[in-house]
């Protein structure tokens, strides 16, 4: 059963704040055995990658075989249905045109005192994409991470994806070959994000690491980071679905448990202004959970961190969305635009109840990893952005430097930097002299 709030009882907020606060992830236990596998890969390097991957994932493998190889993967493409690559095709098609517009431009200009200014964006030279593939495979991530790099223009990218038990799903492979990527190592978990991070004899460090994970996954990203770059923390799924009662139950449901699916960590919340329909919804889960091939990971999901809050009104619907900040938030009202007007603090909005979210996990366009655990307070989808980063470009005139130059030699005076005053002043005595 999952919790049931309404924002009219007394004891609502102290509820309301223990969910906002339930930790799904990044337990103290989590972050020590990650920090233990990040020490082993960086002292043993491959040998270290290959010892955990044997105990994860139950796979043995050898310095030659952590990559796979072009052999492997034209096998492997051959064995994909014409639909599967169809589906494929026309989802990397979508999400390129969809992050080909995000590609800022650089600037250039000349003010008043004769200095050109600007900026210039540039690719990160090598990125690795993590691609999850512990509880379910993901070749929709292979596009969401490969295409917005290659947009950008990095140079090297390179997948970590597990391979549990040795099985592969073709359809990864496929989704990093249309989407130009190098290199494909078979390894997964912290481990594969330590050896993208500090490299080892066989797998050459990257500068940024992207993608979605489960909680290991995560806890390792917010350990790398500094050593290399981080998209964000885009732990286990979310959703939270603002409805009213002009909705099929049914379709609710769903949509609740295809985020609850993905992990037993994951989290659905449904929010209606309508006690009625929101009972009817969890009974349309419960009905669902007796036959959903995932009942046992979304059973669990939905019992643990499900809920279902009945709010007074629509406004009230969306401060708390905003509190909760969700990864995906799914606007099922007459109005959606109005809606999503007042939510800001969202990765994802999808617009009306012909959107379900998972048109945005694979074909939609936008980007679908998405912040979690409330960090799209702060944070955005992963974007051509992540790859890029900008230097500013500066070139002063004798002008320029005459108009601007002592104001900089006095804040040097004043912060007691006589070095920093005399580069600047060193030129304007030749100038002026
Ligand atoms: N936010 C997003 O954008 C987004 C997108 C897609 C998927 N996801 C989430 O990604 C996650 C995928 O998780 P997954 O488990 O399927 O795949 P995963 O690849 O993230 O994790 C599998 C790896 O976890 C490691 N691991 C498992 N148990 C461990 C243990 N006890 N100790 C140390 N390491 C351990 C193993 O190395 C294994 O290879 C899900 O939570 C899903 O909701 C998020
Ligand atoms: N919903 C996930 C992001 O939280 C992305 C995904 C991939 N495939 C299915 N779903
Ligand atoms: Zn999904």
């Amino acid at each position: 059963m999952p919790q049931f709030l309404d924002s009219r009882q007394p004891d609502f907020e102290t509820a309301f704040a223990a969910l906002l606060g339930a930790k799904r992830e990044d337990s103290p236990d989590v972050d020590a055995v990650v920090a233990d596998i990040i020490a082993d890969v960086r002292t043993r390097g491959d040998a270290a990658v290959i010892e955990l991957t044997e105990r994860f994932d139950r796979i043995t493998l050898t310095p030659q075989t952590l990559r796979f190889s072009a052999e492997e993967i034209a096998q492997a493409l051959e064995e994909v249905p014409a639909p599967e690559r169809a589906a494929l095709e026309l989802a990397a098609a979508r999400i390129r045109a969809y992050h080909e517009r995000q590609m800022p431009q650089d600037a250039d200009w000349t003010d008043d005192t004769g200095a050109r200014l600007g900026w210039r964006w540039s690719a990160v030279s090598a990125a690795g994409l993590y691609v999850p593939g512990g509880l379910a495979s993901y070749p929709s991530s292979v596009l969401m991470n490969a295409i917005p790099a290659k947009v950008a223009g990095v140079g090297r990218l390179a997948i970590a994806v597990p391979t549990p038990d040795g099985q592969v799903n073709p359809l990864v492979l496929l989704a990093a070959q249309i989407s130009g990527v190098d290199e494909v190592y078979r390894i997964g978990g912290a481990q594969a994000i330590a050896a993208l991070a500090y490299g080892t004899d066989t797998i050459a460090p990257v500068d940024k690491i992207t993608g979605p994970g489960n909680a290991f996954v995560a806890a390792a990203k917010r350990r790398v980071f500094g050593k290399v770059g981080i998209d964000m923390i885009a732990g286990p799924s979310e959703i939270l679905v603002i409805a009213d009662r002009d909705n099929d139950p049914d379709w609710i449901a769903l949509d609740l448990l295809s985020q609850a699916e993905h992990d037993e960590s994951a989290q659905s919340i449904l929010i209606t202004d309508d006690a009625g329909f929101g009972r009817a919804v969890a009974d349309a889960v419960d009905k669902r959970l007796e036959t959903l091939e995932r009942r046992a990971i979304a059973g669990v999901s939905w019992r643990d961190f499900g809920a279902v809050i009945t709010v007074s009104d629509l406004d009230e619907a969306a401060a708390l969305s905003n509190r909760i900040a969700p990864e995906h938030l799914e606007l099922c009202v007459a109005d959606p635009e109005a809606l999503a007007a007042k939510t800001v603090h969202a990765g994802a909005i999808f617009l009306g109840q012909y959107t379900p979210e998972a048109i945005g996990d694979y074909v939609g366009g936008p980007n679908h990893v998405l912040p979690t655990a409330r960090s799209a307070r702060f944070s955005s989808g992963l974007s051509v952005m992540d790859f890029l980063k900008r230097t500013t470009l500066s070139r002063m005139t004798p002008e320029a430097l005459r108009a601007i130059g002592p104001a900089a030699a006095q804040l040097a005076r004043s912060e007691s930097l006589e070095a920093h005053g005399l580069s600047v002043q060193a030129r304007l005595d030749r100038l002026n002299g």
